[in-house]
């Protein structure tokens, strides 16, 4: 891989510890850390085990009503998972003194006391300001939205914190800290400074991305994905991998932002699955995990399937104003696939060319494996990355012999020129005609 996963401060899992303490241990960690970014909604009260969506821009929260909301973990899961705390608080209060915690000074100064210039975007937390920091770094500081607020919520978040500001992989937003300072609940992440891969694909932001650079932006999310989920410890489940969270940058590559879903996997290896509270975005869902509520790698593995199927088509997962055999995106660009008319289903914007026709047929062939309704039938993420690469080496290979035979043919008419003004051929049939 050309980014192989590598981190200063995670390693690779090699020791197995016990399955109790990890499950214990990530239990507490996720049990409801990351309802604040999602805008919970309240509990409900009917013991029915039914499946409540509900929709806060553009993102589903669905819930078995079984779930205490409270801590965000589901009945099933605390039958799994038992309480105890591996960041006790002594633990938390000497980790919180290190570069994690920020000071509200520290914020004023960065955001130019959240200057309204310094807005950058406004997402389902809050609003999301640029700023500087003292050191000169630029950062991204999320500001949440004041009536979202909860306490018990927001600590379980910053003990989430703790665990994520560790992990370093040059495709994963990096998350440097929070602050708690009244009634304000902040999180500061590197700033990426070229807009989403979604707001690329709308046209909103830089001038299209061409075939080669979203084969790029593919191969760098399939890498930050896999280093979540094989390479940090315990392994992390992203839970909403979609091109609005995937960060440009200015040479045009990816960096996976927003870990407000992530959740700490289960690093027992007999334990194929964590049972939770289903959410993520409209589209992205594995269907498996909204039937069955367990939660593995291979929903982010789905959801990847969806956003290559962005990259290719640039449409939206959903499109409600197309005709109704459109409207599921995937499932039209994977109906052009199987009719043999994969380029019918590419983005317009895209140029057409044998090279990134063939990319455009593999890419949906990947996806149509990460959309697997199965999910033992979806590659890993590693895998995924693996293909990606052997397509973009297929695409360099065949678009080098396409411009060695384009070379030799103006080669040609470079003689047919020649011919043309030594001879006074007019025209090629005539050239034709003598040459022969
Ligand atoms: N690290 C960052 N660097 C630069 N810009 C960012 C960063 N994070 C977010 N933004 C900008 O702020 C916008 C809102 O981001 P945010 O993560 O809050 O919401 P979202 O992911 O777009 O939506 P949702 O919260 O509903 O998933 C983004 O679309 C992006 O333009």
């Amino acid at each position: 891989m050309k980014n192989p996963p590598t981190t200063a401060k995670t390693h690779h899992r090699k020791t197995q510890k016990s399955a109790f303490s990890h499950i214990t241990a990530a239990a507490k960690r996720v049990a409801g850390a990351f309802s604040l970014l999602l805008f919970w909604k309240k509990k409900s009260n009917s013991n029915e085990p039914k499946l409540d969506t509900d929709r806060v821009h553009g993102q589903v929260i669905a819930s078995s009503s079984s779930i205490d909301n409270s801590t965000g973990s589901s009945s099933r899961t605390q039958s799994r998972f038992n309480d105890s705390d591996s960041y006790g608080p002594s633990k938390a209060t000497s980790l919180q003194a290190g570069a994690v915690a920020f000071s509200i000074e520290e914020i004023f100064k960065a955001t130019d006391n959240f200057s309204s210039a310094n807005i950058i975007g406004e997402g389902g937390f809050g609003t999301v300001y640029k700023g500087k920091l003292k050191d000169g770094s630029l950062v991204a500081i999320k500001r949440a939205r004041k009536d979202i607020y909860d306490k018990h919520m927001f600590t379980q978040f910053k003990n989430e914190i703790l665990t994520l500001s560790k992990i370093e992989h040059l495709n994963l937003v990096r998350l440097f800290g929070y602050l708690e300072h009244g009634d304000e609940r902040i999180i500061i992440v590197e700033y990426v400074a070229n807009g989403t891969v979604r707001e690329h694909l709308d046209g909103t932001r830089g001038n299209e991305l061409e075939i080669a650079e979203r084969l790029d932006i593919a191969i760098d999310v399939a890498h930050a994905v896999t280093y979540l989920h094989m390479y940090t410890d315990p392994p992390i489940i992203h839970r909403d991998v979609k091109a609005s969270n995937i960060l440009i940058t200015e040479k045009l590559r990816a960096k996976v932002a927003d870990f407000g879903l992530a959740r700490i996997a289960a690093e027992d290896p007999g334990v194929t699955h964590i049972s939770t509270q289903v959410k993520g975005t409209a589209g992205y869902l594995d269907p498996e995990y909204l039937k069955t509520y367990q939660l593995t790698p291979k929903s982010d593995v789905y959801s990847f399937g969806v956003l290559l199927v962005e990259l290719i088509t640039g449409r939206h997962p959903l499109e409600p104003k197309r005709p109704l055999k459109e409207k599921v995106t995937v499932k039209w660009a994977l109906q052009r696939l199987k009719l043999g008319d994969a380029v019918v289903a590419m983005d317009p914007r895209l140029r057409r060319s044998p090279a990134s026709i063939m990319v455009v047929e593999k890419v949906l062939k990947l996806a149509r494996q990460c959309l697997a309704p199965q999910r033992q039938s979806r590659p890993s993420m590693k895998k995924c990355g693996e293909i990606l690469w052997r397509i973009r080496k297929d695409f360099r290979d065949k678009n080098l012999s396409h411009a060695a035979s384009a070379s030799h043919y103006s080669e040609n008419i470079d003689v047919r020129m020649f011919n043309r003004n030594m001879f006074g051929i007019e025209d090629s049939e005539n050239y034709r005609f003598r040459s022969a």
